[in-house]
């Protein structure tokens, strides 16, 4: 269990605060939504949270019991980071999707923002890490330029081992370490992380002879950071998955609440759910803090694969769900903040705010008072970025744009826990109340298969025959 996990004052201290005034009527007048419709939804709310009990007591949601159900696989983990971080400068990620946007965000929010930058030393002892989540082959090789093999480490994540950018990554990394260290010498080189029994990387992990860790077979790519997934890297750089977990149990307990207007990820759910029938359906994540930039790619596919579906449960045609738009405060005040202030009425902004920084930056008073300039000098960066938060969220309220806002008290692995739970129970309840299933992915398959049968591979003949007899492009329209 968590060091602090039982200093209920500190947790609560600790506790991500939800601020929906800027979307309810009694604060924004006709663009709010109102408790009554809140109320009106009453029977599909009591018919999602019994789902949501249901599923979870079944084993349909068994990400829902990660924060209680690891305490061996953390031990495991430590222990294994413990033996190979000093022989290790690099820890490098192949993974997408899923199995890589939980690293890069958990990263990203704890360790220094110049980690990799870092001596070794001041890195805790702890490798580099790289998140290599994309085929692009520029990138993979330009890698060998800063990373030398022989004291690297690769994680090959997988749950499936049939997507083919992480597979393609893993066979060009093993030839390299098997040319460069031999064949024995290269098992030490590469750690899976994958399905317990299923899908191609197990069996080569097992034949290979490769350390591996299993992804709980009942948990979905994009619910899966609280597993192996996202604690071995984590703990890799020195992050605290305890902590981690022990966020998420607590995030757990509030998101029990039977008070809906109390319930964090009920009140998320429900309110994003009557937004989209008011065709808002763009769902903009603006976190005040560089820290947590890349929850926002997470929170991305998380909401955006769970909840855009084409059939509800009853196979109803609905092709439902949110854009999920990735922003940065103060930064896309710069950028996009014209488009929500003045643009269509079509959108949920998510502003993500943090209390306390973890350094205090003041800004020196040099030119006394310069009238264009919205402070004077003598302020902090600190008091800055709050007042233009609070600023940007007035201006957009006053623009009619719904906003709402998450605010954690700290960036730290216990707050971080408790909003990646808070983002995923909200999602499997939206879930519910658009009544579609939020943890499968029909969608990705065609694509998949075109893949495939360009390719050439077998089994595939028929889609390469419809390919082939689609309508041919027109140069006109070519440029
Ligand atoms: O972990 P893998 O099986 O390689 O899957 C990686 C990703 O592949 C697909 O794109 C799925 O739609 C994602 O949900 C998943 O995270």
């Amino acid at each position: 269990m968590s060091k602090r996990f039982e200093q209920k004052d500190w947790q609560e201290s600790m506790r991500l605060k939800l601020d929906f005034n800027n979307m309810m009527t009694s604060y924004v007048g006709e663009n709010g939504i109102s408790e009554a419709e809140i109320a009106d939804l009453q029977a599909q709310i009591e018919k999602a949270e019994k789902a949501m009990v249901e599923k979870r007591a079944n084993g349909g949601m068994d990400w829902r019991d990660l924060p209680y159900n690891q305490a061996d696989i953390v031990k495991d983990i430590n222990a294994y980071v413990e033996s190979v971080k000093d022989e290790f400068d690099t820890f490098v990620v192949l993974g997408i999707g899923g199995s890589a946007l939980g690293p890069i965000a958990v990263q990203q929010a704890i360790n220094h923002p110049y980690y990799n930058e870092l001596s070794k030393e001041k890195r805790g002892g702890y490798p580099k890490l790289y998140v290599m989540d994309n085929i692009d082959p520029e990138k993979l090789v330009s890698l060998f330029d800063i990373i030398e093999l022989d004291k690297t480490l690769f994680n090959v994540i997988t749950k499936s081992g049939s997507t083919s950018e992480t597979m393609s990554q893993f066979m060009i990394i093993k030839e390299m370490l098997e040319e460069k260290l031999g064949k024995e010498e290269s098992k030490k080189h590469v750690v899976c992380t994958t399905d317990a029994k299923n899908g191609n990387l197990r069996p080569i992990a097992d034949k290979e002879g490769y350390k591996s860790f299993i992804i709980p077979a009942g948990v979905g790519g994009r619910f899966s950071e609280l597993t192996p997934v996202g604690l071995l890297p984590a703990a890799m750089c020195g992050i605290d998955i305890e902590e981690l977990l022990a966020g998420a149990a607590y995030m757990d307990e509030l998101c029990k609440n039977d008070n809906t207007f109390k319930n964090p990820a009920s009140m998320y759910a429900i309110l994003n759910y009557l937004a989209m029938k008011r065709g808002k359906n763009i769902s903009v994540i603006m976190p005040y803090a560089d820290t947590l930039k890349y929850i926002g790619d997470w929170y991305a596919q998380l909401w955006a694969e769970s909840l855009g579906k084409k059939f509800d449960n009853d196979k109803n045609v609905v092709n439902v769900g949110q854009t999920p738009v990735r922003a940065l405060g103060a930064t896309d005040q710069h950028s996009q903040v014209q488009l929500y202030s003045e643009g269509p009425k079509d959108k949920v902004i998510v502003f993500v705010g943090v209390d306390k920084y973890k350094t205090t930056l003041d800004i020196p008073k040099i030119y006394g008072d310069i009238p264009s300039l919205g402070f004077l000098g003598g302020e902090t960066h600190n008091k800055l970025i709050k007042t233009e938060q609070m600023a940007t969220e007035y201006a957009l309220l006053k623009s009619g744009q719904t906003n709402m806002t998450i605010t954690l008290p700290e960036v730290n692995e216990f707050t971080l826990g408790q909003i990646l739970y808070l983002f995923e129970v909200a999602t499997g309840f939206a879930g519910e109340l658009l009544d579609i299933n939020a943890f499968d992915q029909p969608g990705v398959e065609e694509g998949k298969n075109a893949t495939y049968a360009m390719f050439g591979r077998p089994g595939y003949d028929e889609k390469k025959a419809e390919l082939d007899n689609r309508p041919a492009k027109n140069d006109k329209y070519i440029i």
